[in-house]
């Protein structure tokens, strides 16, 4: 999402670069037209055309944004050798350099930034000492150039600045809100899927055709309160983690287990009706016999009962659940350490 918005965002940004680029440029041609510079006027006009087609780039080719914001910087680049060779009008030229520096950053991002600013800064200097050589205008003594230059490279420092601690700070929320969103979907304790995500994955198996029949597991752990009081909470949340490790063993790669609260686990297999849903059950109750909790010097079996729905047709999931807690509460009853379907 943040990306999406990002994206969004640069572009947006970069079309009003283009449209601010188009305007200036051509009305400073037209000015320059009519101040009977012809060269500036065309250099202008061939620059607002870039400008133009940068702007349908970004607007209508929606993987070309790089070369539509690259055409603008570089653009802009070509044309601030030409201002500061020439003087533009007036001597003004150099003037508009200051431009480039949020441009670039906005556009290449800090280091990359750093590196155009550095061979652009080496460009203009060339260009000042081009226009100072063959006399293509007269700045008059080093001191001109040399406040421009100077004065540029602390508008490259400050920009060079922001755009660093804005990314900075960008990527941290970024990360902070990948951080969020796993956080929302998985228990803390077991690091399984909580209920949440899979109420989601619930919906969205139940709303694909691809997957006509799929069965769920509910699952509770016999006596766990027994556990908690004889051997204490702490020792009732290592069993937990252990089981759910055990749960994960067993799982073919589409399959899938969520800690559904408390002691309740769900597991939800796609494409598995319930017969392979009994064998998975029998294969459980095989795994917690032979893998007894060792902790604390106390060797701990732990059972389970297990109650199957399997789903074939588009109704509430809530009902499945229902159902197969139903069928759960069923082998309670019948002695626990079982599976109903
Ligand atoms: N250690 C620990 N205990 C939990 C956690 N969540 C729930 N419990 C405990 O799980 C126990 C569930 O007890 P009951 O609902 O009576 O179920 P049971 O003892 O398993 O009995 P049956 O379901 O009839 O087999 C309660 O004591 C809860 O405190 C947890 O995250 N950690």
């Amino acid at each position: 999402m943040s990306n999406y918005s990002d994206l969004a965002q640069r572009k947006l940004i970069i079309k009003l670069f283009s449209v601010i680029g188009f305007l200036t440029t051509s009305f400073m041609s037209v000015m320059a037209f009519w101040g009977g510079l012809g060269v500036l006027s065309l250099v202008l006009v061939i620059a607002s055309i870039c400008f133009v087609i940068s702007f349908f780039v970004t607007a209508f080719l929606h993987k070309r944004l790089l070369l539509a914001s690259t055409t603008i910087l570089y653009t802009i680049y070509i044309l601030m050798f030409y201002l500061v060779l020439t003087g533009g009008s007036h001597g003004t030229g150099p003037l508009w350099i200051y431009v480039v520096a949020p441009i670039t950053f906005f556009i290449r991002g800090f280091k990359k930034g750093i590196v155009d600013i550095f061979f652009f800064v080496l460009v203009m200097l060339y260009a000042f000492y081009l226009a100072s050589t063959f006399q293509f205008t007269d700045y008059g003594t080093l001191h001109f150039p040399s406040r421009i230059i100077l004065t540029f490279i602390i508008v490259a420092a400050l920009s060079g600045l922001y755009e660093h601690f804005r990314q900075h700070h960008s990527e941290k929320l970024t990360l902070l809100a990948q951080k969020n969103e796993l956080l929302a979907t998985i228990d803390p304790l077991t690091n399984l899927p909580n209920r949440r995500s899979m109420m989601a994955k619930l919906a969205e198996l139940k709303s694909n055709d691809i997957n006509p029949v799929f069965s769920i597991i509910l699952l509770d752990v016999d006596d766990f309160k027994k556990i908690n009081d004889q051997y204490g909470h702490f020792v009732g949340d290592h069993a937990l983690t252990h089981l759910a490790g055990i749960f994960t063993q067993q799982l073919t790669h589409n399959d899938l287990v969520a800690r559904w609260g408390g002691e309740e686990f769900l597991f939800v297999l796609p494409n598995k009706d319930k017969a392979k849903a009994l064998q998975l059950t029998d294969t459980l109750h095989g795994a917690l016999k032979s893998q007894p909790l060792h902790i604390d010097g106390y060797t701990i079996s732990i059972t389970v009962s297990m109650g199957i729905a399997e789903i074939t047709d588009s109704s509430a999931i809530e009902r499945d659940i229902q159902h197969a807690d139903a069928l759960l509460y069923q082998a309670k009853n019948s002695g626990k350490n079982r599976t109903c379907a």
